[in-house]
């Protein structure tokens, strides 16, 4: 890989509706191997403002992928490769909220995984890791985002719980009103295995989503479908712009090591004796997290 590919970046992965940054300049395409596979897209490599960043979609282009089939292991680890440090997500959700209406943002705090199809790990038989995940968001992340959208004066919710359904079908009522009564704000379909990947690649994450609709719970209001949430999107795009723009200023600063422990999450993570561990999974997790295979002395035990 040409060496000035990776310098330190902010990753971006665009949803529905959100196939490009609009202020993006110095602008280059790199295509990024993995050893999981070909991520959804070429990365788009460029600078927002001082901010070195590298944008993906995460539907593929023209919106081919669907939600279950994205390669999220791959998407992440080329992140990871091209060298960013933190990740910022954007999603287009339903609402579950009253408060939450269509055209706000909520800076997501938690997730309920209801996913059932997808590869959710780096680790497995041969390599055996658990990270730690009660605070899946990245809070210094986060924290930069409230100020930006208050700065913005975004209508916005700072913490909420993103339910990920597996889709491709939108919720039947009964499950939209389920989800809401176990405390749901908002549900989408990509959250994850996204924040559970960003995690085990020791990688900062926030996810910012955006309400196109009240879902089908809200009898007084229409129910969700793909029309309208792209219709949404296209009315909230550039808002989305000014928040990702401006929030990378703030976090091109974040030069110190995280204080969450973002970037240590292996550190405590690997059950596998060093003896025991599967030398080839040690080489592709090795692509995620260098570290684990350059410093065997001084990396994760
Ligand atoms: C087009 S409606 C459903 C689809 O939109 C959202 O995608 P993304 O999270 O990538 O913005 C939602 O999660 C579903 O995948
Ligand atoms: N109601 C909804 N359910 C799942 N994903 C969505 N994306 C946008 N609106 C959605």
């Amino acid at each position: 890989m040409d060496k000035s590919v990776k310098v330190p970046r902010i990753g971006i992965i665009g949803g529905s509706g959100l196939s490009k940054l609009l202020s993006l300049s110095d602008v280059r395409r790199v295509k990024v191997e993995t050893p999981f596979g070909d991520p959804s897209d070429e990365l788009i490599l460029g600078a927002l403002g001082k901010a070195q960043v590298a944008f993906l979609q995460r539907h593929g282009p023209g919106h081919q992928i669907p939600p279950a089939q994205i390669n999220v292991r791959a998407n992440i680890a080329a992140l990871k490769h091209v060298g960013c440090t933190q990740v910022l997500s954007l999603s287009a959700v339903g609402s579950l909220r009253e408060d939450c209406p269509p055209g706000s943002f909520v800076l997501v705090d938690q997730f309920i995984d209801r996913t059932i199809q997808r590869e959710k790990t780096y680790f497995g038989r041969g390599l055996v890791g658990h990270v730690p995940f009660g605070d899946p968001v990245c809070k210094r992340m986060r924290t930069a985002l409230a100020e930006v959208a208050t700065k913005l004066k975004l209508t916005h919710v700072n913490g909420g719980t993103y339910v990920v359904m597996e889709g491709p079908q939108f919720s039947t009522r009964a499950e939209s009103n389920l989800y809401r009564s176990w405390g749901g704000t908002v549900i989408g379909m990509t959250a994850m295995p996204e924040a559970k990947l960003a995690r085990e690649a020791e990688l900062c994450y926030a996810m910012v989503a955006m309400p196109t609709d009240y879902d089908c719970w809200y009898d007084s209001h229409e129910a969700v479908t793909a029309s309208l949430v792209s219709e949404r999107m296209e009315r909230i795009a550039v808002q989305a712009n000014a928040l990702v723009e401006q929030v990378c200023a703030v976090l091109s600063a974040h030069q110190e090591s995280c204080p969450c422990g973002c970037d240590r999450a292996l550190d405590t993570a690997i059950m596998t004796h060093p003896s025991s561990r599967n030398p080839e999974m040690m080489v592709r997790l090795g692509f995620v997290v260098p570290r684990i295979i350059q410093s065997p002395g001084g990396g994760p035990k």
